[in-house]
């Protein structure tokens, strides 16, 4: 049980450039935030000076200079005790506990072991055979396995907004991966974008460690492949394209592209060993008690055979939930088991300026890198005849109309659109559908000549891939500037 605001001590006042040391006794919490308004750019440094600490699961390293960046709101915390020396901007706080059973990390942690069982059960069961994965299928089509070897947890963590939802995804992904496991992470909260830019669902094996400066805690865009250098080894995501912010602007292209996912996932639980046993996290939109949403996560259940389901401090969500799985079983025979867990407090509101800025900073840094690593994009002007760009006609939510090509207009500037794996020849819904290869942004339209200036990360003709231009995330003003 976690109390909430137990022993915190009042936030401090940011503080520019004095060096302070903190004391963490064991399960104690630095929570900290680097604002968006930081006058520097500098971030904020810290040192870890003696015994250990991590963040969100990943482990810092002793006497390494960390750089928080702005816009960052987390925690470093330690199991066994630590030192820390800051520097910088940044408001914090320390979350003090006086036993390990009061601090909300200790039910995540034994969650971990728990799931350590599941995949230690699984590595001994040999992987089933016969199974036709058929990598096209759509929602719900993915057929009965139940004669078949199960892999090992499907966890999908669900809860209301600002419940930690994504902090717990990542760190039992990374609780995993720390004792050698490779388990697929997936994502399917549009708002989020996870290794991939926000308006996307995507699923990646994490099987390396993850980015602890990323202000996304290694979710964010620094952690695939570019054409820099990586602080640590990249992942390589599945993306789809949805497009839209959340899941009811468009329920029935989400439900496809999330069948598509689901199609990638098994795939990838079927033709690889090591995840297979290590299974899958799966991270979701958040969630009220509204049928709309509760029918989201049961989508979800089905579509990624979810046996294991934690809900964030919704009893309610929590309730609802097993009476509608009580009856039902995974493609496996398995019966689901849900997980109520308390919100933590420290868990951090972001308000619309904070996701604006997140969202921008992801579409400059997947062009241009970051502090660490410096990207040089292209810019190509190309006659806007010689390319494919498609977009849903105006007005048609909930995808009843299929995607048409689009007209060139100045309403296109500094919008992000996605290239995809597809012809442009194919039809548009096989190019709604199809997996995305990367992003380009228009830097500026010419109307009269009929050309666009395109920013993109990699050389290579445009020509050869159909574009599809969503409505979110809104244009990103100035990416040139
Ligand atoms: N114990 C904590 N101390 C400080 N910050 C925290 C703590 N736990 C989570 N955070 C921060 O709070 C913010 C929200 O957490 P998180 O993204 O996990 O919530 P979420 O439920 O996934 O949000 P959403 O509903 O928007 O998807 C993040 O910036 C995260 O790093």
């Amino acid at each position: 049980m976690s109390i909430p605001g137990l022993g915190q001590i009042a936030p401090q006042q940011p503080v520019t450039s004095t060096t302070r040391t903190i004391t963490l006794r064991p399960f104690w919490e630095w929570r900290f935030e680097v604002p968006h308004s930081s006058a520097t750019n500098a971030g904020a440094n810290v040192r870890l000076t003696s015994g250990t600490a991590e963040r969100d699961g990943t482990e810092l390293a002793l006497n390494h200079t960390y750089t928080f960046p702005r816009n960052t709101k987390s925690k470093l915390l330690t199991y066994t005790g630590a030192t820390l020396e800051v520097n910088g901007e940044c408001v914090d706080r320390v979350a003090q506990y006086n036993t390990p059973e009061e601090s909300p990390q200790l039910p995540l942690l034994n969650l971990h072991f728990a799931l350590q069982e599941l995949r230690g059960a699984a590595a001994s069961r040999k992987p089933h055979t016969g199974y036709n994965n058929d990598s096209s299928s759509n929602s719900g089509s993915h057929g009965d396995r139940g004669g078949s070897k199960a892999p090992g947890p499907r966890v999908m963590i669900c809860g209301e907004k600002d419940s930690g939802k994504t902090t717990a995804a990542r760190t039992l992904a990374a609780l995993a991966t720390r004792v050698g496991g490779q388990p697929l992470v997936a994502s399917v909260d549009p708002r989020d974008g996870m290794l991939a830019l926000p308006g996307t669902v995507s699923a990646a094996v994490f099987g390396t460690v993850m980015d602890v400066e990323d202000p996304a805690a290694g979710f964010g865009v620094s952690g695939t492949p570019s054409s820099g250098p990586s602080a640590v080894p990249v992942k390589l995501p599945m993306v789809y394209y949805f497009g839209r912010e959340t899941v009811d602007e468009d329920v029935r292209l989400w439900k496809q592209l999330v069948g598509k996912l689901g199609s990638s996932v098994r795939a990838k639980l079927e033709a690889d060993e090591a995840v297979r046993e290590a299974g899958l996290v799966l991270d979701t939109p958040a969630t009220s008690l509204a049928k709309g949403d509760l029918d989201v996560l049961e989508h979800l259940v089905k579509e990624f055979d979810v046996n294991i389901v934690v809900v964030l401090g919704s009893p309610g969500v929590h309730t609802e939930l097993q009476r509608r799985l009580e009856t039902q079983r995974t493609a496996y025979g398995e019966t689901t088991t849900l997980i109520l867990l308390d919100k933590s407090d420290g868990v951090a509101g972001r308000d619309r300026d904070f996701t604006k800025f997140t969202r921008e900073a992801a579409i400059k840094e997947y062009f241009f890198g970051d502090a660490k690593r410096t990207l040089s994009p292209f810019t190509q002007s190309v006659s806007f005849d010689d390319v494919a760009i498609f977009k849903s006609p105006d007005g048609s939510y909930n995808n009843q109309v299929a995607l048409e090509r689009a007209e060139i207009s100045a309403e296109m500037s500094h919008w992000t659109l996605a290239v995809m794996n597809a012809s442009p020849n194919d039809p548009p819904e096989s190019i709604r559908q199809a997996p995305v290869v990367g992003f380009v942004a228009i830097a500026d339209v010419d109307e009269d000549r009929r050309r666009l200036k395109i920013l993109s990360p990699v050389s290579g003709r445009l020509g050869n891939r159909p574009m599809v231009w969503g409505r979110w995330p809104e244009p990103y003003i100035n990416l040139l500037g």
